[in-house]
Formats: C-alpha cells, structure tokens, sequence
C-alpha cells in the first residue's frame, strides 16, 4: 500500500494536481493481489503465458521473478480502459502485455491492482472525472491538441476488454496449432512491437 500510495501522489503531480488528489478520488480505494503460477512449458512455441490484455485496474504494481517473460506492446493500439483514461484526461493509457510460456520454470509473479469501484463508472465521469478535468486545464489543452483521432466510448472499451479476458488462456488441445492460430491469439502482433 506504501509503494501505490507513493505511486499514486506522484501521479497527481504529473498531471498537476495536489499530491493526494488521486487517492482522494478513491484511486486505492480497492486493493487485489493475484498470484500467478506459471510452470515449465516443454513447447513454449505453442503456448502462451498470458495472452494480450490490458488492465482493468486503475494502477498495476507487477513483481515477477528472474525468469521474465512480462511484454509490453510499444505502440499501443488504441485499446485503453476507461477508469484510468477518463481520471487522468488521456494521459495515462492502460498498456497492453502479455506473458510469454518458457520452457524454465515455474514463473511466479505477484501483481497487485489498485482499483476504484468498477461497477459505477458513470460516476467516475460525470462527477470524479468533471473534478480531474477542472483542476487540471493544462492537462485537457494538451490532450485537446495530441488527440486527433477518434475517442472511443466507454462502452465499447468495455466490450473489447471483455472480449480479450475471454481469449483463452493456454491452448489445452493437443492438436498443433497453425501460427496463424497463435498469432491471432497473441494478438497478431510480432515480437519486434513487445518491450520486455
Ligand atoms: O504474470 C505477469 O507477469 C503478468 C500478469 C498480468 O498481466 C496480470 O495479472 O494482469
Ligand atoms: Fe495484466
């Protein structure tokens, strides 16, 4: 809790605001630690770790082991979650990763998500959201200017989150899959694109 808070404050100073501003808003509100198991893969070219996603948490904090395996896309693809979009103006977009199968192993890592009550995102917008946007003009004057493209709803940021938490996490079948089978799953993106 120490280190989100920490986090968290110098978050509000990045986008201008008082240092506790985000956890006032309740960004630590919720708290969910998930431990991961990963074991050895004998195949790993078939496998995945974790496939393509991006969080739903307002702030990841991520503790992997000496294995490794933790990708981060570079450039993302436009897909951001909303609650962390929304509160900050645009400035701070949900990275999409994912966790490559490795034949050493097992893998642990421990990931720790700091949350605001999901369930009620209008609220964010219309009076938590309303509270960032006020306070922090710079901010939306420089998203206004950096945004040329089309905002998506929040509705549809949903339906594609759901959407990749519902790809399959390993592939079970015995079968060997085609690449572009994987790739699909992987999210069609080369290793060229993925931060490690
Ligand atoms: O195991 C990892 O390194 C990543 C886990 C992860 O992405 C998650 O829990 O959301
Ligand atoms: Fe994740």
């Amino acid at each position: 809790m120490k280190v989100g808070d920490l986090l968290l404050e110098l978050l509000s100073e990045a986008l201008g605001l008082n240092p506790n501003h985000l956890k006032d808003i309740d960004c630590a509100e919720g708290v969910v630690v998930l431990g991961h198991y990963y074991p050895a893969c004998p195949q790993p070219e078939l496998c995945l770790g974790a496939s393509k996603h991006s969080d739903n948490s307002f702030l990841t904090v991520l503790l992997q082991d000496h294995i490794g395996g933790l990708q981060v896309l570079l450039r993302t693809t436009g897909l951001t979650y909303p609650m962390s979009l929304l509160i900050s103006n645009d400035r701070f977009k949900s990275s999409e990763h994912r966790v490559l199968a490795n034949v050493v192993g097992p893998r642990i890592s421990v990931a720790t998500f700091l949350h605001r009550n999901a369930s009620n995102l209008e609220a964010v917008w219309t009076y938590k959201g309303v509270v960032v946007r006020r306070k922090s003009a710079k901010v939306q004057d420089e998203g206004k200017k950096s945004k040329g493209k089309e905002k998506r709803s929040s509705g549809e940021c949903f339906s594609r989150v759901k959407a990749l938490v519902e790809l399959p996490l390993c592939l079970t079948s015995r079968s060997e899959p085609t690449s572009s089978k994987l790739n699909k799953l992987r999210g069609s993106s080369s290793m060229a694109n993925y931060a490690q």
